[in-house]
């Protein structure tokens, strides 16, 4: 088979698997608590977050967090396809725009991230991740060659995540339960 369909495939079953995994409070709390953690560790100065879509994590509160520490919180801006990211800046009173597929972004200015956290819909073991199938991560971390953390719940974890010629490695990734880091392939 090849990775696009079986990307699909898994794209079906974490759909089906996160219809079973109501909104976890504590989770959310606890993922949020080791990403600030981690971040407040390393020496990154402007920090590519996410806002969040409908059943995701939500790294609101870190986005707060870090701006309350003196970081820089940039927000991605859905490109068209095939494009990638650009980040803008973010502040607690930015005004935020809608953009493609249900995204929102500050109208901040465009800055560069030192550091890219990765949503995603199922990860592996190995740092391998699945997304919504546009690709944008994967251009954009091949793009910037700069240090990316995946965020996610637990319950996300596969056993094989398929994986493409393009698909660019985590370095880390942080969950409600753990801090995995992998080794610089
Ligand atoms: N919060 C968040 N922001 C993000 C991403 C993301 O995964 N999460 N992206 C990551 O690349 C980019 C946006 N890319 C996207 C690409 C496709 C779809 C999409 O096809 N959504 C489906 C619904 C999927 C579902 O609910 O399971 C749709 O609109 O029909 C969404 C976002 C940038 N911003
Ligand atoms: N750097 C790149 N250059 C050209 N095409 C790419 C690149 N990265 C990804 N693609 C293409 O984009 C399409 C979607 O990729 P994939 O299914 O891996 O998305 P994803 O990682 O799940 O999504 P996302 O990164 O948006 O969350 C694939 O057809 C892939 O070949």
């Amino acid at each position: 088979m090849n990775p696009d369909h079986e990307k699909r495939l898994l794209r079906e079953r974490m759909r089906a698997k996160r219809a079973t995994h109501p909104q976890d409070e504590a989770g959310q709390v606890a993922l949020c608590d080791n990403l600030f953690r981690l971040l407040h560790t390393l020496p990154y100065q402007s920090i590519g977050c996410v806002w969040p879509l409908a059943g995701e994590a939500d790294l609101r509160p870190v986005c707060h967090a870090l701006h309350q520490i003196g970081r820089r919180v940039l927000l991605p801006e859905t490109t068209p396809r095939a494009r990638p990211l650009v980040f803008r800046e973010w502040t607690p009173d930015v005004r935020m725009v809608s953009g493609l597929f249900g995204t929102s972004h500050p109208e901040g200015a465009v800055v560069v991230p030192d550091i890219l956290l990765v949503p995603l819909l199922a990860f592996d073991r190995r740092g391998a991740r699945l997304g919504y199938g546009g690709g944008y991560y994967d251009r954009t971390l091949s793009d910037l060659k700069c240090p990316s953390i995946g965020f996610a719940f637990a319950w996300q974890e596969v056993d094989v995540v398929p994986t493409g010629p393009y698909d660019w490695p985590l370095d880390r990734i942080v969950t409600d339960r753990d801090i995995l880091t992998f080794p610089a392939r």
